[in-house]
């Protein structure tokens, strides 16, 4: 019998009981692109294709213990956050990921769910920005998100420009700003690292099955990450994954359904490419 070496990645969320989103959105992509998943739990979230019908958070104690079973016998290759809900689980969530020097750290900073329930504290941003985007590899806002960050309207290509540096200036070494509220034919999301603007895009998909983009991207990124790919790397492999997730949906539910995760691998399979 042999023993590979396996990439681990790490998502620090809260569950939905729907399955499309958080948590289970994230273990699903890990596991799809070949990495072994590890998950911290925030908050249960009472939640279905129709909204949110309850949040119950974690305290910032048992959020700090989780944290401190993974670090004390699993370092994960890469790290993402997702749905942190208060001040407290955020600072316990940065103490122990600078604790452990934890790397490859990618945060979605989730503020609202898509049907509008606030899955972060209206207080808790600025402790996001302070304590957690300086340990961060890249961060991925939509653009409610960005405004939300940045304290303005984007409406124009240059906004959503200045918006990314000044996120930059928040301390991620990376930004991406996710296109999927623009209008338009295409998703465009946009890539700055501080010097140059690398665009992502792709044809739009016209469906309600969105349930859990933001969360599936990112966690594809993570995997990437996890993998050793450059970051650009990963978000194109991550743009491709959620592509197939959104284009092959699956009837489930009566509102937003959920992304298809096992579309990008089976499309992958059916054209004898390998897995990156
Ligand atoms: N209708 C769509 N068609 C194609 N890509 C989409 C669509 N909606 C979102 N995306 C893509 O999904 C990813 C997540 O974006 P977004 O939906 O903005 O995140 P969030 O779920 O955090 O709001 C991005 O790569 C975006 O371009
Ligand atoms: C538990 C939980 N975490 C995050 C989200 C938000 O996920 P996202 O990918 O942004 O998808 P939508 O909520 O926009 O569909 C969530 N809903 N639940």
């Amino acid at each position: 019998m042999t023993t590979a070496e396996t990439a681990k990645a790490l998502t620090i969320a809260g569950s939905d009981s729907g399955g499309g989103a958080g948590i289970q959105a994230d273990l699903k992509t890990f596991q799809e692109l070949g990495v072994y998943g590890m998950s911290v739990l925030t908050a249960a979230t009472a939640q279905n294709t129709l909204g949110v019908q309850g949040v119950f958070p974690l305290t910032a104690e048992a959020v700090a213990r989780q944290l401190d079973s993974i670090g004390e016998d699993l370092t994960p290759d890469a790290v993402k956050t997702g749905m942190l809900f208060s001040a407290d689980i955020i600072e316990a969530t940065a103490d122990r990921i600078a604790h452990y020097g934890w790397r490859n750290l990618v945060i979605d900073p989730v503020m609202v769910a898509k049907g509008g329930a606030p899955l972060l504290k209206a207080d808790a941003a600025v402790t996001l920005i302070r304590d957690l985007l300086p340990l961060a590899m890249i961060i991925t806002p939509n653009l409610p998100e960005a405004e939300m960050l940045t304290g303005t309207k984007l409406f124009k290509a240059e906004d959503i420009r200045e918006a990314a540096r000044r996120i930059h200036a928040m301390g991620p070494d990376m930004v991406i700003m996710k296109g999927g509220h623009a209008g338009g034919d295409l998703a465009r999301d946009l890539l700055y690292d501080g010097t140059e603007f690398t665009v992502f895009e792709s044809p739009r998909i016209h469906t309600m099955a969105t349930h859990g983009t933001g969360c599936t991207y990112s966690a594809a990124i993570t995997a990437g990450l996890a993998k050793g790919l450059t970051t650009t790397e990963a978000v194109r492999v991550a743009k491709d994954f959620i592509q197939a997730a959104i284009e092959d949906s699956l009837d489930i539910g009566s509102g937003h359904g959920p992304t298809n995760h096992f579309a990008y691998r089976r499309r992958r399979s059916q054209n004898g490419g390998e897995l990156k």
